[in-house]
């Protein structure tokens, strides 16, 4: 059985290479029978939230488009068109099981910003408290190329760290997770993934289907961002959904970490942008790793950027990044009094010198990270 049986609370992400037929259009029929089986999991018990893809697909054919367009303009007409068809029938979909849902289009501020997240969290919690099931997008019609998620594996990701779902389900147009692109002779399925290691040997391509954006390459590195919070990952065709709620391990299963770090941790970790840099010492990467400790003044060896106090910055040794916090002071500050210990900080006029970072605002980084954020 995969962690899915367990779990009361879903995220399921549906890619648009599974929500739209091969002459270009919106498969109605998946979208009914996604509705259908998701009403039958939930019950009145479970929690479900859905990151639907597919805006951009949807709007191609009302426009006249054949196919995606490269210009943004267009992308975002096209999104802006086909999200209200989407979410027609949506709506009617689960209206069909007596179920109502709701709306919600993402831009990055909404999780990159600390005050925005807990905002963004606290509806998305209402809407579940309330029987809803909110049904989410990227608002694609107003995003700029700079500030745009582009794609909705991490999007799914993030909602689910940031609702702390139990489990996350990534439906597709392949079986799941295979060694190399399926169409590679020999390519085999990965039915398991326990840590990063188990992808070293795997080929994933970022060329997606004809109208999908980050192929395998997004949804492996959401997936990995997921499982270091805790949350199991289900990666599996659409068409085997039903297999999937009812707990079989059809596809690929990512298993979770046993850890479940705070809320606040996981946003400073992976939705956070990073301003800026502060190199350290060995000493203090040590300290900071091992004995969860708080950065001091004292290990600071040099500062990159310039951010100020408050923002989020990553933190490196000269092995690599090992941590990510938010900065004590600003950067010509922490620059100034870089290596400083504590007397030495009073002698300059710090009285009660704060650290550099204090470990509640401290992300340790594991392996997973790497595998998360790498290009
Ligand atoms: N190692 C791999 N295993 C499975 N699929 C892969 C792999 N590498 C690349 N792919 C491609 O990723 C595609 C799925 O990504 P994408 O088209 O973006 O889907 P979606 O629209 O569901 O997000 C598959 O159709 C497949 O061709
Ligand atoms: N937000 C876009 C989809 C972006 C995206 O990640 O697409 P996909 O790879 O199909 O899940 C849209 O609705 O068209």
């Amino acid at each position: 059985m995969s962690g899915i049986s367990s779990a009361s609370r879903i995220v399921v992400k549906i890619g648009s290479s599974s929500l739209t037929r091969l002459d270009g259009g919106l498969d109605l029929n998946r979208i009914d029978s996604v509705a259908r089986l998701v009403s039958r999991w939930r019950g009145s018990e479970r929690e479900v939230v859905i990151v639907s893809s597919g805006a951009v697909a949807a709007g191609l054919d009302p426009l006249g488009f054949s196919s995606k367009p490269k210009d943004l303009p267009s992308v975002q007409a096209a999104a802006a068109m086909g999200q209200g068809l989407l979410m027609a029938r949506w709506t009617a979909a689960f209206q069909a099981h007596h179920l109502d849902v709701a709306q919600v289009l993402l831009t990055t501020e909404d999780v990159m910003r600390r005050d925005h997240y807990t905002n963004a969290r606290a509806a998305l919690v209402r809407l579940l408290g309330l029987g809803i099931v909110p049904i989410l997008n990227e608002n694609d019609a107003v995003t700029t190329r700079e500030l745009r998620f582009g794609d909705n594996d991490r999007v799914a990701a993030l909602i689910a760290q940031m609702i702390r779902a139990d489990a996350l389900v990534l439906l597709t147009d392949v079986d799941g997770l295979y060694t190399a692109p399926p169409d590679h002779p020999g390519a085999r399925l990965v039915t398991r993934v326990s840590g990063a290691d188990d992808l070293m040997s795997v080929l994933v391509t970022g060329a997606g289907s004809r109208v999908g954006t980050g192929g395998m390459a997004t949804k492996v590195q959401a997936a990995m961002l997921a499982t270091a919070s805790g949350i199991g990952v289900q990666l599996a065709c659409a068409d085997n959904l039903e297999h999937v709620l009812s707990g079989e391990c059809v596809g690929t299963w990512f298993e979770p970490s046993q850890e479940r770090p705070a809320s606040r941790r996981l946003w400073i970790a992976h939705a956070a942008p990073s301003r800026g840099e502060i190199v350290v010492d060995e000493g203090a990467a040590r300290a900071i790793k091992e004995r969860k400790k708080s950065l001091l003044v004292a290990g600071v060896s040099s500062v990159l950027g310039h951010f100020d106090a408050g923002d989020v910055v990553d933190v490196a040794c000269p092995t690599g990044l090992i941590a990510r916090g938010v900065s004590g002071y600003d950067s010509d500050t922490l620059a100034q009094i870089a290596g400083l210990g504590t007397p030495e900080l009073h002698s300059a006029g710090y009285e009660h010198p704060r650290p550099a970072i204090h470990r509640d605002d401290l992300a340790v980084l594991g392996d997973a990270f790497s595998a998360v954020n790498a290009d």
